[in-house]
């Protein structure tokens, strides 16, 4: 059996070829992935900025908490598609977990119950949150799109798209430090979907970036990975404009 010398191997790897330029190393590319998911990410949006400042008022934060229920109830189904593209056993034990996550292993526990924990800590009723009484139109197109990139990309882009989760557990830490402060009238129980991501997106999203670091091997796959974290980015954000242009209405109606 032949054998390549490791750093002849890594020479060739890094070579530009004439079908493009050569690949960043992993690190490198990793480095651009959290560079451009901390630059983009909706913690910058003013209606996030508003919330973790204390300023929005119980009917802003029961509209963002209906809306944030589409996406909560679409993450699962978006996750089921990533699931269907995995070609290993152990990747997709691996990525079943996040359903059961949001899903429960009964009605009584998982993601989509502590969101509904926490629809009625802010005064929201269980069926409304349900039916998507409140849901807007940009929400629905935003979170839509992200299960229909999920559906049509291949597997890299599609496990790319949740690298936002790289920032994830910074704006729940966020969220359980202010909300408590700004916002008392809120029971801590119904914080429990925050305390439960902290952990969760920290392990899903490290899992994530190593199977990116490993699948984008070349330019064009590495830039792949870039477009789908800044297509995700762009969701995040236009749920937030959407859910802002909301409560601009209502302060003009008022
Ligand atoms: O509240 C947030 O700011 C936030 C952001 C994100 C994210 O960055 O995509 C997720 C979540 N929450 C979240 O709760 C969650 O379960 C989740 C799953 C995913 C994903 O793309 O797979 N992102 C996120």
């Amino acid at each position: 059996m032949t054998t390549t010398a490791p750093h002849t191997a890594l020479v060739t790897h890094h070579r530009a070829t004439e079908n493009g330029p050569a690949p960043w190393t992993a690190d490198e590319l990793e480095r651009r992935l959290r560079e451009l998911a901390v630059s983009r990410y909706h913690d910058r949006h003013p209606f996030n900025q508003r919330m973790h400042r204390g300023r929005l008022t119980p009917t802003e934060l029961r509209t963002w908490v209906a809306n944030r229920f589409y996406y909560q109830c679409n993450i699962p189904i978006k996750d089921a598609l990533i699931l269907s593209k995995l070609q290993l056993p152990a990747q997709r034990r691996s990525w079943l977990r996040r359903i059961q996550d949001h899903d429960g292993h009964t009605d009584q526990d998982g993601g989509i119950e502590r969101w509904l924990q926490l629809g009625e800590a802010v005064g929201l009723r269980r069926d409304e949150l349900l039916d998507h009484q409140h849901l807007l139109p940009g929400v629905r197109l935003a979170v839509d799109g992200y299960v229909n990139f999920c559906r049509n990309a291949g597997v890299l882009e599609a496990v790319a798209s949740s690298l936002t989760e790289l920032c994830a557990p910074s704006i729940m830490l966020t969220r359980l430090e202010t909300f408590p402060l700004h916002y008392p009238w809120i029971k801590s129980a119904g914080l429990s979907y925050f305390r439960g991501r902290v952990p969760q997106g920290r392990r899903d999203g490290s899992e994530a970036l190593g199977w990116v670091r490993t699948w984008a091997v070349t330019r064009e796959q590495q830039h792949q990975a870039l477009a789908a974290v800044s297509f995700k980015c762009d969701v995040l954000w236009s749920l937030l404009d959407s859910v802002q242009g909301a409560a601009d209405q209502d302060h003009c109606n008022a």
